[in-house]
């Protein structure tokens, strides 16, 4: 009795060994190896304390001045925008260059700024060696799921891009004006009675355009009527929220860090379950009446997949893929869209001078005619301020990567599992790049070289992303953009409100922290 009592003792202390031992290895050796793997491949960085990696230099918000004599301000509002929402990219790259490592708890981050370093990588991978940041896919998992296209990998990625494709080609694109119309119009019928009484009222742009924007995508991508729409984009944008706003409190790529934030990990849990639950419902009802000609939006060739001549099904995809994709392009659809709108008010507002010029192309291309696909190509000078909006304020500030296998670029090796983070916002904001007007709003450098906008190299601008995965929204967001801003620049005038405060934050989006108070007046009196 006393012999099975040690030996049971004994089997006890080795399991708590074997626990410790690997609790030790992922929180600070393997790490610890990787780390000097890097550094013996002459990649520098802020020196990480395992298990949490940089985490107290990213809680660190306090900005450093830049000696900034070309930087914009207009109004009392700054571009230079750079320095106060990555504060830590901005001071590592003063100590270690545009390419340097950094490290998301036991996770090693390749941060990289610099355009030709992107350009030789990207050429020396191919679209297939990427993967996601595993880190990132299990702390954003509630938001994107595994399989939204922005997540998913290899064979996958192939197979839903196949399926995807035709709703954001021309021919599908082409269609949807109207939809996208009618949905505006609301948003002007709304403020034109708010305004009505004294001619002008101030308001918070950014959460209206938001919740029309919810309403368009959920009508043309998935057929769903305003009320359901809105229950997913409620708490998709709850979930935001929980997410990444308080994002640096969170111990994200700590072993266990879920359960150091524990309010946010269960709010982010309830949300996705709920989101899940609605969009299973929707989909179970589609099914139920796709009969042979599905309606062709996203939602329908989804659950359509690829089937052949006789309609025979080769290739599908299951619910919970469907689900996750819905949840991608939902967020995807709204956020991106809503905040380019957004941030070229604010900018039309301070430049009253492009507002004019905007309204008067309007009048001339669109006047009192339908708004259609060929009409909105002719709106030249609003590609010009879209793309400069893009270029100061990104809605996707960011891009990541990971590496399936060891990358070669000369004789430098990013040994496989290294995640990359490019810095957009950072290579739109750089001087070396743009020149002294670097933070200063000025659409006509898009006049003569559209696609860079005289950016010294070509991969330093990026608003839509590189390579492969590319955004798949581009031409659906540059008609959700041109057609709602052609709509209220035809009915109402903006100006800054005192109340606006200019305060854009990284929220894995570039957001307005305190949403965007414009004046808004109507033009007809
Ligand atoms: C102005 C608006 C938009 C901007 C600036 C934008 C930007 C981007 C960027 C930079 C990426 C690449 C991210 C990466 O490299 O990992 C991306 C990917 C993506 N975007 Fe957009 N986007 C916009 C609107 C939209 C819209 C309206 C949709 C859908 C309706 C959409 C759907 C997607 C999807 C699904 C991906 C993932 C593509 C993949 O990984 O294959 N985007 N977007």
């Amino acid at each position: 009795m006393r012999m099975v009592g040690v030996i049971m003792c004994v089997a006890l202390g080795a399991f708590v060994c074997f626990l410790l031992w690997k609790l030790f290895n992922t929180c600070y050796l393997k790490p610890l190896q990787t780390y000097h793997k890097l550094k013996s491949h002459g990649f520098s960085g802020p020196i990480p304390h395992f298990p949490l990696g940089n985490r107290s230099e990213m809680m660190n918000t306090s900005t450093q001045e830049e000696d900034d004599n070309g930087s914009s301000s207009c109004v009392g509002i700054s571009h230079n925008i750079h320095p106060t929402c990555m504060p830590y990219f901005s001071r590592w790259q003063k100590a270690y260059g545009k390419v340097f490592v950094y490290w998301v708890g036991t996770e090693p981050f390749l941060y990289v700024a610099d355009p030709e370093f992107l350009k030789q990588m990207s050429a020396a991978a191919a679209t297939r060696n990427w993967g996601k940041p595993l880190v990132f896919k299990g702390d954003r998992q509630t938001l994107f799921g595994q399989y939204g296209l922005n997540m998913i990998e290899a064979e996958g990625w192939v197979l839903h891009k196949r399926i995807i494709s035709p709703a954001f080609s021309t021919s599908y694109i082409k269609l949807i004006p109207n939809s996208m119309v009618e949905c505006t119009k609301k948003l002007t019928g709304r403020w034109a009675t708010l305004v009505a009484s004294s001619n002008h009222m101030e308001i918070d742009v950014e959460y209206d355009i938001s919740s029309i924007s919810a309403e368009i995508i959920s009508k043309t991508g998935f057929g769903l009527g305003y009320e359901e729409g809105k229950l997913i984009y409620n708490k998709l944008r709850a979930m935001q929220f929980v997410l990444f706003k308080n994002m640096y409190n969170r111990y994200i790529g700590v072993p266990f860090g879920q359960f150091l934030s524990p309010k946010e990990t269960l709010e982010a849990t309830r949300l996705g379950n709920e989101i899940d639950k609605l969009l299973q419902s929707i989909i179970s009802a589609r099914r139920n009446v796709i009969g042979d000609n599905p309606q062709q939006d996203l939602l329908g060739l989804m659950l359509q997949g690829i089937r052949d001549d006789e309609h025979k099904l080769i290739k599908g995809m299951m619910d919970k893929e469907i689900i996750d994709e819905c949840k991608a392009f939902f967020f995807a659809g709204y956020e991106s869209g809503t905040l380019a709108i957004s941030w070229t008010l604010l900018f039309l507002s301070v430049d009253q001078k492009w507002q004019k010029e905007l309204r008067e192309e309007i009048k001339e291309v669109v006047g009192d005619g339908e708004i259609d696909w060929t009409t909105l190509a002719r709106l030249k000078k609003m590609d010009l301020v879209m793309s400069e909006v893009l270029r100061l304020y990104p809605s996707a500030p960011s891009g990541v990567r990971r590496a399936k296998g060891d990358i070669k670029i000369g004789e430098t090796i990013i040994p496989e599992g290294t995640n990359i983070w490019i810095d957009t916002l950072g290579m739109h904001h750089d001087r070396d790049l743009w020149g002294d007007d670097v933070h200063e709003f000025k659409p006509e450098r898009f006049r003569e070289d559209p696609l860079h906008g005289g950016c010294q190299h070509n991969m330093g601008y990026i608003p839509f992303g590189f390579g492969g995965r590319m955004c798949a929204g581009k031409n659906y967001a540059t008609m959700l953009y041109k057609i709602v801003l052609c709509t209220l620049l035809s009915r109402f005038s903006f100006s800054v409100s005192p109340a606006y405060r200019h305060s854009p934050v990284y929220f894995f989006t570039l957001r307005p922290s305190k949403g965007i108070r414009l004046i808004v007046k109507s033009l007809q009196g």
